[in-house]
């Protein structure tokens, strides 16, 4: 069934298992949620295989409390997504991973922003027209305090608005999307683009 025609869940699933199958979430690694409403998520539940996961792992979030029904625990980095539904109302789905490439970058860049300029892969970013504009990606030091982390990105966003995504230092990647599909391919576009720009850095430094 095309992406589009899909339930939102059965494409954030399949999203799921796509990542699975790139390597971008190996063991335990990553949560993915999807919008219901205005007030409600979807989000994995804490501690799964991201790519063998299944619609039953999915749990649903109260976006202004962090609740969930039944006692199940929801991704231990729920915070991040609730935050970035409640910064911008027209994302519709979330994707967190820890790829080798935006871990490493991620370190490798000792600023507080990853920039992308030149590349003609920044198209896949919606509303992008021109390799020569600069997509700035922030670059937050990891916490195991998500509630403090997300003060940080929402204080940071006052200043530099987030766009598609940010990088947490040594631990991963955010991305979103309107709805999956776009999330997907936001996603798809951010690795690539990290992958050369991680390229490029280790040739220029020779
Ligand atoms: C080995 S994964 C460490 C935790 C993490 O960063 C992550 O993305 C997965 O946590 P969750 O609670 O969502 O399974
Ligand atoms: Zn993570």
């Amino acid at each position: 069934m095309p992406i589009e025609q899909q339930p939102p869940l059965d494409a954030l699933v399949a999203a799921c298992h796509w990542i699975g199958t790139k390597g971008w979430c190996p063991a335990t690694g990553g949560n993915m949620s999807v919008r219901l409403s205005g007030q409600h998520c979807l989000i994995t539940e804490s501690g799964h295989d991201k790519g063998s996961i299944s619609a039953e792992h999915f749990l649903t979030v109260n976006l202004q409390s962090g609740e969930v029904d039944g006692g199940r625990i929801p991704s231990a980095e729920t915070g991040l997504h609730t935050l970035v539904y409640s910064l911008f109302p027209t994302v519709g789905a979330i994707l967190h991973t820890h790829s080798v490439n935006a871990t490493v970058l991620s370190r490798v860049e000792k600023s507080n922003a990853v920039i992308l300029e030149g590349y003609e892969m920044q198209k896949s970013l919606g509303g992008q027209r021109s390799h020569l504009d600069r997509v700035i990606i922030p670059i937050f030091d990891n916490s195991q305090d998500i509630p403090a982390l997300a003060s940080r990105v929402a204080d940071s966003h006052a200043t530099v608005p987030l766009q598609y995504g940010f990088l947490v230092r040594g631990h991963g990647l955010y991305c979103w999307g309107r709805d999956v599909k776009e999330a997907r391919r936001h996603l798809e576009g951010l690795e690539f683009l990290f992958q050369c720009e991680l390229q490029l850095r280790l040739l220029e430094a020779k």
